[in-house]
């Protein structure tokens, strides 16, 4: 409990003027901290979106955004205000796709302990594959919307309702929010990929968005931006992080596992875990469960 302090009157004691210089030096530090949050909140506003398959969401997925954000918040360059999972459309059609509503319900389920990351369906919702790119856009656009009517709607999602990715706390001022994409250095490796990244996108990606990318074992984005042009030219929009602690976990991995019926437990959420038993997803084959018997075949 707080000791209740009497404040010295006329005669102001040794014990009185300490305490006068215990509120001075309270009232200094407070004026500190409020001088910090106050110089905080006029840096650049900026969000983060990843897209990808997340079948099934992974640690590392969740730890993508939380480097970033340390990343930039101990450069003392921008507030990050807010982290957007999107997971791609079911035509995307990539070996081991589970159905984007399997893969939305878990990507919840993996965000639930977080308290700015969240899902974005929008992607899955469309009636074909988005390219990255339109991804992007479709999110900045909104949040430019969202901004500009403070929060009174602007399109079609904001019509119905407004939607739950919206980072928490856009409202707190009319200041822009930039979008960047955030991926590991797989993704902007297969970028050289032929025939799978229209160079527009890519330019328009990094020239006007900007890419944060998180390396990743295998790959050498450092060595992949310095043999591009394009990503040459846009290096100052390009924000490579070394991650110190790197976890080899993926979800081709995890699938792996699991169809084998071998233990992916500490290498995934519980409630992801719980989710793929529950529903059976990725070939999941439980060591437990009885051997069949010639009743079921
Ligand atoms: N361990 C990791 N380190 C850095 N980035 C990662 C890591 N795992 C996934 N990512 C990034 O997460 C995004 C989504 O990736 P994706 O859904 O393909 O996950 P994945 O684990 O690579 O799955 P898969 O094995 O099915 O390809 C991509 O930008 C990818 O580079
Ligand atoms: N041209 C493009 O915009 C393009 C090409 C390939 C993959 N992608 C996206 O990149 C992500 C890659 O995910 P995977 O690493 O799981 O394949 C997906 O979200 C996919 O939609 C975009
Ligand atoms: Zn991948």
């Amino acid at each position: 409990m707080i000791a209740k302090i009497s404040w010295p009157k006329n005669n102001i004691t040794s014990e009185g003027f300490r305490r006068i210089g215990y509120f001075k030096a309270r009232s200094k530090s407070k004026k500190m901290s409020a001088f910090i949050e106050e110089t905080k909140s006029l840096l650049p506003r900026i969000a983060f979106i990843a897209c990808g398959s997340f079948s099934p969401p992974t640690p590392m997925h969740l730890r993508m955004f939380e480097i970033a954000k340390d990343h930039f918040e101990m450069q003392g360059t921008h507030r990050v205000v807010g982290g957007i999972i999107s997971p791609t459309h079911d035509s995307y059609g990539k070996k081991g796709l589970a159905s984007a509503l399997d893969r939305c319900a878990m990507v919840k389920l993996a965000t639930q302990s977080s308290n700015w990351i969240r899902l974005s369906d929008w992607e899955v919702h469309q009636n074909q594959w988005m390219r990255t790119q339109a991804v992007l856009q479709h999110h900045q656009n909104y949040i430019n919307n969202q901004i500009n009517s403070g929060g009174a709607g602007g399109d079609d999602e904001a019509d119905t309702h407004v939607a739950g990715w919206l980072p928490r706390g856009l409202h707190d001022s009319r200041d822009p929010v930039h979008l960047k994409l955030l991926c590991g250095a797989d993704l902007l490796e297969s970028f050289a990929v032929p025939g799978l990244w229209a160079e527009a996108d890519i330019e328009d990606i990094v020239a006007n968005h900007g890419l944060v990318v998180i390396t990743r074992a295998g790959s050498n984005p450092g060595k992949f931006i310095f043999d591009s042009d394009i990503l040459t030219k846009y290096q100052s929009n390009i924000t490579l992080i070394t991650n110190w602690v790197p976890n080899e976990v993926s979800s081709t991995l995890i699938r792996r596992l699991l169809g084998r019926g071998q233990s992916v437990k500490y290498l995934l959420d519980d409630l992801v875990l719980e989710y793929i038993k529950r529903q059976r997803l990725f070939n999941f084959k439980s060591r437990d469960a009885p051997a069949p018997t010639e009743c079921d075949s």
